[in-house]
């Protein structure tokens, strides 16, 4: 249940690598199902398209809005639905909204007539499965029986087929009972097809919850942790890239992970992070609350500080300039705009009446519309005219040309091979570029003539 960005690749890998498996993905939107049953699928995903038509081809990976007969037929469900962080109520702005998985609980207990185990795919709070397991019990047909497993998703996006067919582990919970554990072995050995076993991590339920939160969390603390010291080396002029090398050759510390950006977006760290506060002061643990808390703080403040440090370097003004930001999806290989830092830099900007013009290879004028909508409310109906300080470009050239400045947002590896010369000629001097992901080669832009501001890099602008 969910056709999105995990229940779409999770799936599509499992009936390729299952071919006695018959998969079938349902989703409440029509349009998002024929996508999935088109040429052009829903989200852009490197390899994505070969796996999809193996299954598709092969008859065993459906995709369909007919749930509740999907579901019938069914021995195992995946709930993959979208856990978004609450918008209203208690623990709005923190707690994450599991309304839909509760629905998927509520239907997959109405039309059930035979056994099944109910997978939570989706990432909750912890002791989310018990809500689940309760729904389900009670709306129950007579004699039928379920398991609620918990098996969360660890894919990242523009890497997922990659990550689900060669994953770092599966992880799997499931009461400790005698039923719980021969459903979570029913599970394993699906996966078992083409993950090692020793891979396949099985836990008590709420582990396995929690784990996820936790991974999440210290994947982001990591990123915020290299940002705040990527401030650090600008007021001191160390170098944060040597920084991350030195420490990441330690192999306690590890080298992934340690590259300073502009800030990390994506629709999960963030709402995952402020999931694992709101558990935390639920329980009383305000400090343990406070310490994750932090780690969000920091993302706001490096997103706001890449901002001010355009303003600032372009003689405190940017109004009436053209900026080229190139990229606004949150990270590359991926269409995904959720939350991503671009947003919020180009709101900044906008703020100051600059004329932001946007490249980006996969991102197209109406999501990135709807991303300023629904993450920072700036629609023309809330800021009559905000769609003309937005410009959305099909070509760099053409988003430089003219321009004050690029700020480099995402690290699409096509920004590395640009025409540096040829952007510098067409644009307004002094030309600069802000390199929010350390990506460009900066010594020889500033042989061109840009004056080049890195992340975490001395500060060399005259
Ligand atoms: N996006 C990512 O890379 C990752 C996401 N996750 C988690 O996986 C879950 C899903 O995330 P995404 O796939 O990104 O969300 P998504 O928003 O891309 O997809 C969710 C889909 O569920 C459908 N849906 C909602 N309620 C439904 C219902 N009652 N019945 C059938 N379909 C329903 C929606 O129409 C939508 O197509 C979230 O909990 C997220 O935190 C976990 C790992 C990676
Ligand atoms: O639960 C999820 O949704 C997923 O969240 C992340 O995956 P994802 O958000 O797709 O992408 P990441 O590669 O983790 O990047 C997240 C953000 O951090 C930024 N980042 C990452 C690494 C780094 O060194 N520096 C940095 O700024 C990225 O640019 C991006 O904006 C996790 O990596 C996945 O394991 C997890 O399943």
């Amino acid at each position: 249940m969910g056709a999105g960005y995990v229940g779409g690749p999770t799936m599509a890998v499992i009936a390729k690598m299952c071919p006695k498996i018959l998969v079938t993905v349902v989703d409440l939107s029509q349009k998002q199902i024929d996508a999935w049953n088109s040429d052009s699928l829903p989200i852009y995903e490197p390899g994505l398209e070969e796996v999809v038509k193996v299954g598709r081809g092969r008859g065993n990976l459906v995709f369909s809005t007919e749930i509740e007969k999907s579901i019938a037929e069914a021995d195992v469900v995946f709930i993959s639905v979208n856990t978004p962080t609450k918008t209203a109520g208690i623990g709005a702005g923190r707690a994450a909204n599991v309304k839909n998985c509760e629905l998927c609980a509520r239907t997959i207990a109405k039309v059930s007539t035979s056994d099944k185990i109910v997978v939570e795919k989706s990432t909750v709070p912890v002791r989310t499965s018990d809500a689940v397991r309760s729904v389900l019990e009670h709306g129950a047909n007579p004699g039928v029986k379920f398991q609620v497993l918990s098996n969360p998703e660890f894919l990242a996006e523009g890497t997922a087929v990659d990550d689900l067919e060669r994953p770092s582990r599966v992880l799997l919970g499931s009461l400790q009972s005698d039923a719980g554990l021969k459903a979570c072995q029913v599970v394993a050995n699906v996966y078992a097809n083409w993950v090692p076993r020793e891979k396949i991590l099985t836990t008590n339920l709420w582990s396995s919850e929690l784990g996820k939160l936790v991974a999440n969390a210290m994947l982001a603390q990591r990123v915020s942790s290299v940002n705040s010291i990527s401030a650090l080396c600008e007021a001191t002029g160390a170098n944060i890239a040597e920084i991350s090398r030195s420490c990441g050759t330690d192999p306690r510390i590890g080298p992934k992970f340690l590259q300073a950006s502009v800030g990390f977006g994506g629709s999960c760290f963030q709402k995952d992070i402020l999931n694992l506060v709101y558990l935390c002061e639920s329980y009383g643990l305000n400090e343990c609350a406070e310490y994750w808390n932090w780690v969000v703080k920091m993302n706001d403040y490096q997103k706001s500080r890449f901002s001010l440090k355009i303003v600032r370097s372009m003689f405190n003004t940017v109004t009436g300039k053209k900026i080229a930001l190139f990229g606004f999806a949150f990270k590359k290989d991926t269409g995904d705009t959720r939350e991503t830092a671009a947003a919020f830099v180009a709101r900044d900007l906008i703020e100051e009446q600059a004329k932001v013009h946007v490249y980006d290879p996969q991102v197209s004028r109406e999501v990135m519309m709807m991303e300023f909508n629904y993450t920072l409310g700036l629609s023309e109906a809330t800021k009559p005219g905000f769609g003309d300080y937005v410009i959305t470009e099909t070509d760099p050239y053409e988003a430089a040309d003219g321009a004050h400045a690029i700020a480099v947002v995402t690290e699409w590896d096509e920004f590395k091979t640009l025409d540096y010369q040829k952007l510098y000629d067409s644009m307004s001097k002094p030309a600069f570029i802000f390199d929010g992901r350390n990506i460009i080669d900066a010594p020889k832009c500033r042989e061109i003539g840009f004056q080049v501001y890195s992340i975490g890099k001395p500060v060399t602008m005259t």
